[in-house]
C-alpha cells in the first residue's frame, strides 16, 4: 500500500473527546436555542436554516424539530449549521475551548510538515469545524487544512461522500488515508478506495472492529503508515 498523499479525519472521537462533544457541545447548543432563535431568527443565514428544518420536517414546529433531532444525535444539515453559529458566540467569547486529544495538534503540524495534505470531514458543520480547531490550547491549527467537508457532501456512511471528497482534493481515493473511530464510517471510505485508519481511543472506550487497521493515538497512525510524527 502507497504512503497516503493526504490524510482525511473525522472529529469526534478522533481528533477530540467523545465527551467534549456530547457532555459540552450539544448541551451548549440546547440550552441555548431558544433565547438564539429569539435573537437571531431573523437574519437571513438563520432564517435559512429554519426554512430547511421545515422541509425536512415539514408540519412540525421547526424548534420542535430541532429538539427531537438533539435528542436522537440525528446528523442533520440544518440541525449541524443551527448548532454551529451556537457554538460560534461561546468560541467567540470564551465559553467554548476545542478540545482535542494531548498527540494531535503535534502529529498534525508534522504531517503537514512533511508534506502531507489535511482535511476534515464532520458531522458537525464546516463553520464549526474551522471554529474547534480555531480555538483550541495549541492555537489555531486551521492553517494546516486544505479542505472541510460536511454532511453537505453527503452522509458519513455512503462511499459516495468519500468519493465525492476525493474528486474535490483532486486524489485518487487511494491516496487519502481516511481516520475515524466509527467503523461504519470506514467501511464507507474503504468502499470508495480510501486507505483506512481505525482510532481506539481508550478515554473514549471505542472497540475495535477488526474490519480496519487500528491505532490508539495520532503517534500509533504516524508508526502504521510510515508518517512523520511517530
Ligand atoms: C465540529 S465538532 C461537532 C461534531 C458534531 O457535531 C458531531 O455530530 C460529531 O460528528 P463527527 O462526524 O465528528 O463524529
Ligand atoms: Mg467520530
Amino acid at each position: 500500500m502507497a504512503r497516503p498523499a493526504a490524510i482525511l479525519t473525522d472529529i469526534e472521537g478522533t481528533t477530540t473527546g467523545i465527551a467534549f462533544v456530547k457532555d459540552t457541545l450539544f448541551p451548549f447548543a440546547a440550552a441555548a436555542l431558544d433565547g438564539f432563535l429569539a435573537a437571531r431568527g431573523g437574519e437571513p443565514a438563520v432564517r435559512a436554516i429554519l426554512d430547511a428544518v421545515r422541509a425536512a420536517a415539514p408540519g412540525q414546529d421547526p424548534a420542535a424539530a430541532l429538539r427531537g433531532w438533539m435528542a436522537t444525535d440525528a446528523k442533520v444539515t440544518p440541525l449541524k449549521a443551527l448548532q454551529g453559529l451556537i457554538w460560534r458566540q461561546g468560541y467567540a467569547d470564551g465559553r467554548l475551548k476545542g478540545h482535542l486529544w494531548p498527540d494531535v495538534a503535534a502529529c498534525l503540524r508534522a504531517w503537514h510538515a512533511g508534506g502531507l495534505r489535511l482535511a476534515v470531514y464532520s458531522s458537525g458543520s464546516v463553520e464549526a469545524q474551522r471554529d474547534l480547531f480555531g480555538h483550541t490550547a495549541e492555537g489555531s491549527l486551521v492553517p494546516l487544512f486544505g479542505g472541510f467537508f460536511d454532511t453537505r457532501v453527503g452522509a458519513k456512511r455512503e462511499a459516495t461522500s468519500y468519493a465525492a471528497i476525493a474528486a474535490a482534493l483532486g486524489l485518487p481515493p487511494g491516496d487519502i488515508l481516511f481516520l475515524s473511530d466509527v467503523a461504519e464510517e470506514l467501511d464507507a471510505a474503504a468502499a470508495a478506495g480510501m486507505q483506512v485508519c481505525q482510532l481506539v481511543r481508550a478515554a473514549d472506550g471505542t472497540a475495535a472492529s477488526g474490519r480496519h487497521p487500528a491505532a490508539a493515538d495520532f503517534p500509533g497512525i504516524a508508526r502504521r503508515f510510515g508518517l512523520p510524527g511517530a
